[in-house]
This record gives structure tokens, sequence and C-alpha cells, in this order.
């Protein structure tokens, strides 16, 4: 296996084909078979680096190319970060950046953009640095953007939302690794296994399932779980659905998971509701509903009764005031797992922010009506926005909603002065959410 070739196709699969970059880099790493872990580590380094780091790497590649990078064909642009990603951040000596990044556009397009790309990066060889970004006191979401390769309108949010510093630390922790986390009923003894297999596991900081792994892949989880169920699951992702049911853990209740696939939520809530309960996981796709419902019965967990339909409207079968609580862990922008997902970067617009959030609030203001009386919707986003998140909440407060307290003994240095979720990853280490509970 070639890292440099596997990383350029997964590159060309994500930009030309619109793939998630870590779906494709699985596929391609498990397509080219028995692997050198050296290899697969580099591979990995360069289809997340890049794709992380696009933005530094256009800014320093500019003043060397006539046109702008932004501007070229999709692999003769994919070939220059690749190879600037090489000088710039992993330090390669030149020959072999510069020579294997153009032996890969050499065979694409019957070479035509290969010329241009060695003339490119060799003269960026020559003069091989990122530019300056801005001050952080005169310019900050200009210096957050340039320093850690987000876009702009992102940078800007963060800093209006979140300040300055916090919105760089962010930035930077979004270009971090991002954690492994399970979730396992049998969380003490499954922490018990992978530490006797040599895995490194520990109980996760906040969430009472959770079990934090490192230097260690899923199979090899798998392996050394010996049969007992587990889920990969964030932290955050967990304190979500922990968020939701609150007081009815461990109690018979019927729990509405109103945007359910892939089905972590539903899954986990079903594990926390006494038997006898139901937890009705409504999906709007085809697929994803059926795929939910297999993964459902593979988990041994007929509380999960999956509905595929719209839950912008009223949800065929279901009554008004019938559920103990809700969830609405509503579609989003995603720009709170941009460690795990960095093509989002490249693929989100400004303009996505305010029509992902007209969608949620149709979401929110018609599922809540499933709520009974005095029963808590819990609204959630893995996205950071203001937008996708405080503003939602204060449309549904002039609905007449009113923030419930958390639950007892809920972590409250996720909590905002408000009551409602915040996690990033700059200061509790999980994925980026945002979720409040509400009632009437
Ligand atoms: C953030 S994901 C949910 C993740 C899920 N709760 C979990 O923990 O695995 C949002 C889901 O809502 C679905 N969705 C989008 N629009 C919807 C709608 N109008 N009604 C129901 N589901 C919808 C998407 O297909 C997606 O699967």
């Amino acid at each position: 296996m070639n890292a440099r070739k596997l990383a350029f196709e997964v590159l060309r699969r994500v930009e030309e084909g619109g793939a998630y970059a870590s779906r494709a880099l699985d596929a391609a790493l498990s397509s080219a078979g028995a692997r050198d872990p050296r290899e697969a580590g580099l591979a990995t380094e360069l289809v997340y680096g890049t794709l992380r780091r696009a933005l530094a790497l256009d800014a320093a590649l500019a003043p060397h190319s006539k046109r702008p990078i932004a501007e070229l064909d999709a692999p003769a642009r994919i070939a220059l970060r690749l190879g600037a990603f090489q000088l710039l951040v992993l330090g390669t000596p030149a020959h072999a950046a510069v020579g294997e990044t153009v032996a890969l556009a050499k065979a694409v397009d019957h070479g035509r953009a290969a010329g241009y790309v060695n003339a490119v990066l060799r003269a960026l060889a020559r003069a091989p640095r990122f530019p300056d970004p801005p001050p952080l006191a005169t310019d900050p979401a200009g210096h957050v953007a340039a320093a850690e390769a987000l876009p702009r309108w992102i940078a800007e949010e963060w800093v209006a939302w979140l300040g300055p510093d916090e919105a760089l630390a962010l930035a930077r922790a979004m270009n971090g690794p991002a954690p492994l986390c399970l979730r396992a009923v049998e969380r003490d003894a499954l922490v018990d296994r992978l530490r006797a297999a040599g895995i490194a596991a520990a109980p996760a900081a906040r969430a009472p399932g959770g079990v934090s792994v490192t230097g260690a892949s899923v199979a090899e989880i798998a392996r050394a779980a010996g049969g007992l169920a587990f889920q990969v699951q964030d932290e955050a992702a967990q304190l979500v659905t922990l968020l939701a049911a609150g007081e009815l853990r461990g109690k018979k209740a019927r729990v509405l998971d109103a945007c359910a696939a892939p089905g972590g939520k539903a899954f986990h809530l079903a594990e926390l509701l006494a038997p006898g309960s139901e937890v009705v996981a409504v999906e709007l796709h085809p697929r994803k509903a059926d795929a939910l419902a297999r993964e459902a019965g593979r988990r041994g967990l007929p509380a999960v009764r999956v509905i595929c339909a719209d839950a912008a409207k009223a949800i065929p079968g279901l009554e008004p005031g019938s559920f103990d609580a809700v969830l609405v862990d509503a579609p989003c922008a995603g720009l709170g797992t941009l460690r795990r997902h960095p093509e989002l970067k490249l693929r989100r617009a400004p303009e996505d922010l305010p029509r992902m959030a007209v969608l949620q609030r149709e979401i929110a203001a018609s599922v809540a009506r499933y709520a009974r009386a005095g029963a808590p919707v819990t609204y959630s986003v893995c996205s950071l926005s203001r937008a996708e998140g405080p503003e939602i909440v204060r449309g549904l407060i002039s609905d007449g909603w009113r923030r419930a307290a958390p639950p007892g003994g809920f972590p409250a240095d996720v909590l905002t002065a408000d009551g409602d979720l915040l996690t990033l990853p700059s200061r509790h280490g999980a994925d980026g959410f945002f979720a409040a509970r509400l009632v009437r």
C-alpha cells in the first residue's frame, strides 16, 4: 500500500464524490488489505491533516500559483494541498514531498496538471511557510481563521459567541485528534476486560456508562470485550441522552426520539429505562430507518419501535400528549464535530445556519405536542452556532416553553449560566454539543 496514493484517492472521493472522509478512509484502508500500520498511520494523517489545514495550505500556496487554488481542477488542488501539507506540517524533505505528489498528479487527466503542480510545489519548497495571521487583539476572527485554517464565517461566529480566546482554543482543538469513547451497560466489567487485554481504557469523566479508550481500534476492542455489549459514542452524546432521560432512568416510561438514526441515543434511552418501556424512534429517511430497526434488533432492544416519518409534521400513529419525555436531536450543520469530519470545514457555508435553523425550529415545535403536560422536551444539536442553539431555545421560550432544571447530579461543568448543556472539545475533551431541556 502506498499511503500518499491512498490519501490522494480518498481526498478525491471526499471532494469530487461528496464522501465523508472517515468512511472513505476506512473503506480504502480495509480494501488495501493486510497493511503496514505505519503506512496506514501516514495515510490517516495525510487525509485528516490535509482537510483540517486546507484553507491555510491554500493561503501558503497562493503566492506561487497564477490561478487561485480554489479555481483549479480538483485533482490539481488536492495534489497541491497534499504536497504543501507534507512540506509545511510534516517536514517531509522537498524531493519526496514534491516528487511523489507530482507522480500522483501524472496518473490523472493524462498528466495535464502534473507540470503545474510541480512548478507550484517547487516554488513553495524554496520558501516553505504559512502566511502570518493578523493579531488576535485587532482582528480576532481573522487570527482564529488564519491560525487554525477555519473558514472566516465560523471564526466570526465563535468569536462573537464565545470570545476570542475560547474561539481560538476551540478552533485549535478541532484540528486535534478526536478521542474514542464507548458506552456500555456493564461499564466496569468492560473496562476490566479491555485492561486485561492490554488496552488503555478508563471510565469517562462524566457519563456513567462511558469508557475512554486510547491506542486501540474498534475491532481490537470488540475482540477484547469478549461478547460484552458496547457502542462507540462520544461522551457529549451520552450526556445529551442523560439530560433527556432525567429522572426517568430506571423507570418504566414512553420516550419519543424524533430524529433517531443511526440510533445511538435511542439505544441509550432503551438501556436507561426499565423493562416494559417504549422508545419510539422516528427517522425521515427510509434506508436509515430500516438500518436503525435492524440494529435495535441485533442489540436485543425490543423497547425501540421505529417509525419512518417526517418529524416536522404530525407523526402517523402517535397520540399528542402521550410521552413522558421527548428528545429532538435535530439535523444540524455539525460544527461541533469538525475533529471527526474535517471536510465540513470546506463543505459548509454561512447560509447553512439559517437554513438549518428553520428546519430545527419546525421539528422542535411540531414534536413538542407529543410530550404530556409537564414532561421534558430536550432539544440538541452537535453543532456550535447561536442560530442552531440558544436562538432556537429563545424561540421556543417565546412560544410558551420554559427551561426545566437539569436532572439531579448532572455534571455542572457542562452547563451554561442559563442551564443549557454546552460541551466544547477545548474545555471538556468531548465533541461540541448544545442541548436544552424545556417544559410547558
Ligand atoms: C443528528 S442526527 C440524529 C442522531 C441520532 N439521534 C443518534 O444519536 O444516533 C439527525 C437525524 O435526523 C434525521 N432527520 C432529518 N430531518 C428529519 C425530519 N424532518 N424528521 C425526522 N428525522 C429527520 C436525519 O436523517 C438524521 O438521521
